[in-house]
């Protein structure tokens, strides 16, 4: 197929954009029934007449229902009690693949349901065993060794010409479950889907990619169903001149869409997103949307407990890519709305890693993105985190570690002898990972601690009283900034976007929720309002920044970004409006 010529207009509402497009792909291959279009497909839902006038008589049960009906049927099929999570996912993967309406249509509708299904912590179980679940690809693969040199003609196979979200990961770091080199794709697949169900992409516009710079998982490569290539991971000039040569492919092929890069590993991580945030519409969501989500709910949390922001003590368990991402994020937040400078704000900052406390005595062993967060102010070496808490008395524990449950009693105490109502994130993902269960944390705060993770945690009773958990994670800005990002035309995402995220997800958390629950973050049943909030205030900041190209700003940011969002049908929107 050759490419097209065509520039998307993407302040024209997402309903007038899309469909025109899929059905000329669908005519260029020829006389295939639009029932094997996924993104055309209507399945049952074909009225007479449309069986008739495209030919789809015989090939469709006699039945026509509605997408309601149609949605019912496949929330029978999922909440059968025998399936486990993972057949679940299997299910939901396959009605993407063959009808993506319905798909949207039941994630929009169930989204606190079927999030953890199609998104952490499943997620992280299907990438695991993808080479052995795998039926349809629902992306892009793209080898940098058998595709380099070529990495636009490839691009351009993809069917849907008028791309705006990509999610792109070369897998060597998904969530906490390492390098899983090709079937990580699975993150980014999950990731897209997000994009479309909790803020409005169309899903024609959408597209997941893996970039297969090889694995270094040994018995990966040699599982015989490995879909990648058995080969170990490029480094160094070879891996970062793939990376260039993808990058610059994607902006010429489509110069307004925007790329976010998703569980690339550290060291990598911030190389290619200082070389690449100026130079097109990207962002890293573990740095970047990371650092958004858990600046606002600490924002909620000083709130909640009386603290002054510049006087907080944050301890960060893990310093990888993103506890570096959201001390960052919090460094400039503290900077930009408190009046205080970057290195004042630091100053609350205590990041250990597994070697302990990381101070400037590590000296050139640290790693850069470590350097700029080490303690400079002659804070003793220590290496125990009960003895780091002790010392500290943080007003919040931030765990992105990946170590699993490593948080004991002594520790949570411990932390609540210096603070009354401490935070405690255990964010690594999937819940395995988690550095503390929501239970734990309760009983041994005494249900002092406010309680968020990464992954969903259910409610735990504890001395009479029912706690409800929230989630930290950054699926609750991602869709957000893409979308606010988009909206604007913006050319770059920039710091004052982030920081707009952060605050409109805080403002998303009322006073009562607050005061009264403990919520630090929105209920995940009302992402899709949240997100068109959150959209919102990024397109605002856009073009506050000046980093928008649109000719003027509209009067109601929220009004025009919602006037744009994808939706499966209006029943969707509608009961949307009303959770
Ligand atoms: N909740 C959310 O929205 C997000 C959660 N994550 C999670 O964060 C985790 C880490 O991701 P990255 O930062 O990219 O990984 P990374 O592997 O780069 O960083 C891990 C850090 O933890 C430290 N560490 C490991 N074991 C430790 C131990 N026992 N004690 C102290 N420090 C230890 C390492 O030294 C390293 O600094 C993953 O599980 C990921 O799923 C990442 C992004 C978003
Ligand atoms: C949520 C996410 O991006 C992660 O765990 O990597
Ligand atoms: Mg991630």
């Amino acid at each position: 197929m050759k490419p097209s010529s065509s520039v998307m207009d993407v302040t024209k509402p997402g309903d007038e954009r899309s469909r025109g497009e899929g059905i000329k792909a669908v005519e260029e291959l020829g006389s295939m029934p639009i029932i094997y279009t996924p993104w055309l497909n209507k399945g049952t839902n074909f009225s007479e007449s449309e069986r008739r006038e495209k030919h789809l008589d015989g090939l469709l049960p006699p039945v026509i229902e509605t997408l309601d009906d149609q949605a019912a049927r496949l929330m029978t099929q999922l909440r059968n009690e025998d399936l486990t999570n993972l057949q679940r996912n299997n299910i939901l993967k396959q009605i993407m693949a063959t009808h993506t309406t319905l798909f949207y249509k039941a994630l929009i509708e169930n989204i606190e349901e079927l999030a953890p299904i199609v998104y952490t912590p499943t997620i992280g179980e299907a990438c695991q065993r993808w080479s052995t679940l795998f039926r349809e690809p629902l992306g892009m693969y793209i080898s940098a060794f058998r595709h380099r040199g070529r990495f636009d003609e490839v691009l351009g196979n993809w069917p849907n010409k008028n791309v705006q979200i990509i999610v792109v990961t070369d897998g060597s770091r998904i969530l906490g479950l390492g390098d899983l080199g090709t079937n990580g794709i699975g993150i980014s697949i999950g990731k897209i889907a997000l994009y479309v169900a909790a803020v409005g992409f169309h899903p024609e516009h959408s597209l997941p990619i893996v970039l297969d710079m090889g694995c270094n998982r040994k018995e990966l490569r040699e599982d015989g169903l490995y879909l990648g290539e058995r080969r170990e991971r490029l480094e160094g000039e070879e891996y970062y001149a793939a990376i260039d040569e993808f990058c610059a492919a994607v902006k010429r092929r489509w110069p307004h869409a925007l790329l976010q890069f998703e569980d690339f590993e550290t060291s990598k991580a911030f190389k290619i997103l200082e070389a690449q945030r100026s130079a097109m519409l990207c962002f890293n969501d573990d740095i970047q949307g990371t650092g958004a989500v858990v600046t606002s709910g600490f924002i909620n949390g000083m709130k909640y407990q009386g603290t002054r922001l510049r006087d907080a003590r944050v301890v960060f368990y893990g310093a990888g890519s993103s506890a570096v991402g959201v001390a960052k994020s919090i460094v400039t937040y503290m900077h930009k709305t408190e009046g205080i400078s970057e290195e004042e704000a630091r100053a609350c900052i205590y990041m250990v890693d597994s070697k302990g406390l990381i101070t400037d005595t590590r000296g050139d062993e640290l790693p850069e993105h470590k350097q700029e967060m080490a303690r400079r102010d002659g804070v003793p070496d220590m290496k125990d985190l009960r003895e780091i808490v002790e010392y500290v008395k943080p007003h919040a524990l931030i765990g992105l570690s990946a170590a699993g449950p490593v948080w004991t009693e002594p520790i949570v105490q411990a932390l609540c002898q210096g603070t009354e109502s401490p935070l405690v994130f255990p964010l690594s993902n999937p819940t395995p990972k988690a550095e503390i269960s929501a239970e734990n944390a309760y009983s041994w705060s005494k249900g002092r601690c406010i309680f968020a993770g990464g992954s969903p945690f259910k409610p735990v009773k504890y001395d009479g009283q029912t706690f409800v958990p929230g989630q930290a994670n950054n699926v609750f800005v991602f869709p957000g900034i893409g979308f606010g990002a988009i909206m604007a035309k913006a050319s770059s995402v920039n710091d004052e976007m982030f920081v707009a995220a952060a605050a409109g997800l805080a403002d998303a958390v009322s006073e009562a929720e607050l005061r009264g629950d403990k919520r630090l973050y929105p209920q995940i049943s009302n992402l899709r309002q949240v997100s068109l909030d959150v959209a919102a205030a990024v397109a605002k900041a856009a073009w506050d920044s000046g980093v928008s190209q649109l000719k003027e700003a509209p009067a109601d940011w929220r009004a025009y970004v919602e006037e744009r969002q994808w939706w499966p049908d209006h029943a969707s929107k509608q009961s949307a409006a009303t959770a």
